[in-house]
């Protein structure tokens, strides 16, 4: 917890051009090409009517100012007055095109890369840090926008401004017009230096933006902590060490982006130095007026920001390209598990809830070391099976294989016949439903906590799932009864309520099989006993995988899956207590009989 920016994934990354990240997050943005042609035809327009102008104050010059001939000043000045009118509505109708395009793509790219983000297995979120993560949705997509939209628009816009005041320009002088844009190459090759080195400092500035959330998302969920182990102080050095590494890496970056401006700067002042000298000679040699000249200039004027626009977006794209490689990461990444191509549905007439692991075995990616080996054992419908072990035997594991959250390297588990993997991914969450240990409950209200896994239940259904939770009266005491939001985690509610809370969502998914997962570990004795009497009527008549290293609740299992050897004895010892209990000891061994060993 208290590290200083781990070595987290996100540092381990590929490089991706600019234009893979265009041919990948184009298809999202293609969908508004017509808004996008109607920002690019405004700001044409917008562009056209400064050229006009220009030739209007040309003429003002020569034919008003230069010879005093104040008749000839009302036509010119209504039309340019009428040009700037239509100027302005066209780059407002531009711009705010512009910017309806750019947020529908972001709003686009953040859901479709929270959509896939849903489906990726828990192993990707316990490899990155939170924080990291909630950067990746939020500024990271943000800065994406100008490569997928703006670039292209702009790129279409720059361009055509290019080729219509250098037109101009050439049409005024072509001689002094060449002159003037043998320096263009030198933006080109100032933007592409700076840009190159803008990616890579963009990319650690994002990074380190990430590790800055992670410090103060982490500290601010665990405050109480911090408070009580007295870490004030250590974490505010370590939120400053991170701000002032992020501080650090955007300075680079602004080295970088504002080398570009002055540079950019000083070669325009050189060509408008080599021009006016040039223009001034050929002024005295009668091949250009005044009011010529003025407007090549301003031609120039207008191009050569644009020149400099098009190596400021290059400047931009790099950052952008940074930022979408980290959202790329997220959506590049593959769920551990894949749903079944041709889903199988259930046997028809089946009674649902036969559970059978054959020679199941699993380990982690990347660990090298099996946590289930060679797992065989099968529960018939409605039978309660305790999955016992010490701490690290693999429990929880085994939960989340029961759920599919993660598919065996080795065997297969069978509901009711059917490899997990065959059933659809939702019909299979259907059928099984997870009490979880921290009962996972949200900052909502107490209703829409209940009915969490079965949006459509109705008030009635919801009270009977409270009755049987034994919740009815913490939800009376509550000021708005069902409508009383519990907090962040059900905050508001004691820890025996939670899991009560857990248990009637669970009651009104009404699913066949079930997997609590230590559900009174944490709680007194009382609290427990509470507890179990809700539990019980959860249970009934549910294929049931009870988490526990509590022996005690072994004389409740019609079986006992010791994932521990060592624990066997410690089961027994409960079950000969209740010499009626019909309970037997099952010993999860590698490479046991497929039947399971009875001991
Ligand atoms: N995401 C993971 N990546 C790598 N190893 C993991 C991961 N999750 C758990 N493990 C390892 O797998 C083993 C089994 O863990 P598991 O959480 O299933 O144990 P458990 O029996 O439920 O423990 P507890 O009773 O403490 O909850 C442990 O050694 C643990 O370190």
């Amino acid at each position: 917890m208290h590290q200083d920016s781990p070595a987290h994934p996100a540092r381990r990354h590929a490089r991706t051009s600019p234009r893979e990240v265009f041919r990948r997050l184009w298809p999202l943005a293609r969908l508004h090409r017509g808004r996008m042609s109607l920002a690019v035809a405004a700001l044409l327009v917008a562009a056209a009517c400064d050229a006009a102008a220009v030739q209007i104050f040309a003429r003002l010059t020569d034919g008003v100012l230069a010879t005093g001939r104040l008749s000839g000043f009302p036509a010119p000045a209504a039309l340019w007055a009428g040009t700037a009118v239509l100027g302005a509505a066209a780059t407002y109708t531009g711009t705010y095109t512009m910017g309806w395009v750019g947020e529908r793509f972001l709003l686009r790219l953040r859901d479709r890369t929270y959509d896939h983000a849903q489906r990726l297995s828990p192993d990707f979120y316990q490899g990155r840090p939170e924080g990291d993560l909630l950067t990746r949705f939020t500024s990271d997509i943000d800065s994406v926008q100008p490569l997928l939209t703006e670039a292209p628009v702009q790129l279409v816009n720059t361009g055509a401004n290019i080729v219509f005041f250098a037109g101009c320009a050439l049409w005024i002088r072509w001689e002094l017009a060449l002159a003037a844009f043998a320096a263009a190459p030198l933006y080109w090759l100032a933007a592409r230096f700076l840009a190159a080195r803008i990616r890579t400092v963009a990319r650690d500035e994002r990074d380190r933006n990430g590790a800055l959330t992670d410090a103060l998302a982490e500290n601010l969920a665990t405050m109480p902590l911090v408070q009580l182990h007295n870490r004030q102080e250590a974490e505010r050095q370590r939120v400053h060490r991170e701000g002032e590494k992020w501080m650090r890496s955007t300075l680079a970056g602004y080295r970088l982006s504002a080398a570009y401006g002055p540079l950019a700067e000083v070669i325009e002042t050189a060509c408008v130095l080599g021009v006016v000298g040039a223009g001034a000679w050929e002024i005295s040699d009668g091949r250009l007026t005044i009011g010529g000249l003025l407007a090549f200039a301003a031609y120039l004027g207008y191009l050569y920001p644009h020149i400099l626009g098009l190596g400021s977006l290059a400047v931009e794209v790099s950052s952008a390209t940074a930022a979408a490689e980290r959202v790329l990461e997220v959506l590049d990444a593959r769920p551990a598990v894949a749903d079944a191509p041709a889903a199988r549905p259930l046997p028809a007439g089946a009674r649902p809830g036969a559970v059978t692991l054959d020679r199941v075995s699993f380990g982690y990616p990347g660990t090298g070391r099996p946590v289930v080996a060679g797992l065989s054992f099968s529960a018939r419908p409605g039978e309660l099976v305790l999955v016992g072990g010490a701490s690290g035997t693999g429990k929880s594991t085994l939960a989340g294989l029961l759920l599919r959250l993660y598919d065996p390297t080795g065997g297969r588990i069978l509901l009711d016949g059917v490899d997990l993997r065959d059933l659809a991914l939702a019909d299979l969450r259907d059928l099984v439903t997870l009490v979880p240990q921290d009962s996972m409950l949200i900052n909502a209200t107490v209703r829409e906590n209940i009915t969490h896994g079965r949006p459509g239940a109705t008030d009635e259904e919801v009270r009977r799932a409270a009755a049987a939770a034994d919740l009815q009266d913490v939800v009376a005491a509550l000021p708005d009864g069902y409508d009383t939001r519990i907090g962040p985690r059900g905050q508001l509610l004691s820890g025996g309520q939670r899991r009560r809370l857990a248990i009637a969502r669970a009651l009104l998914r009404d699913s066949p099989v079930l997997v609590l997962d230590e559900p009174t570990t944490g709680l007194d004795a009382a609290a427990a006993e509470r507890v179990m009497v809700p539990l019980r009527r959860l249970m009934a008549h549910r294929t049931t995988f009870l988490i526990s290293h509590d022996p005690l609740l072994a004389a409740m299992a019609d079986t006992v899956l010791a994932l521990d050897g060592e624990l066997q004895s410690e089961f027994k010892r409960p079950l000969m207590a209740h010499p009626h209990s019909a309970a037997s000891v099952v010993l999860a061994s590698t490479q046991n009989t497929p039947e399971g060993k009875d001991i």
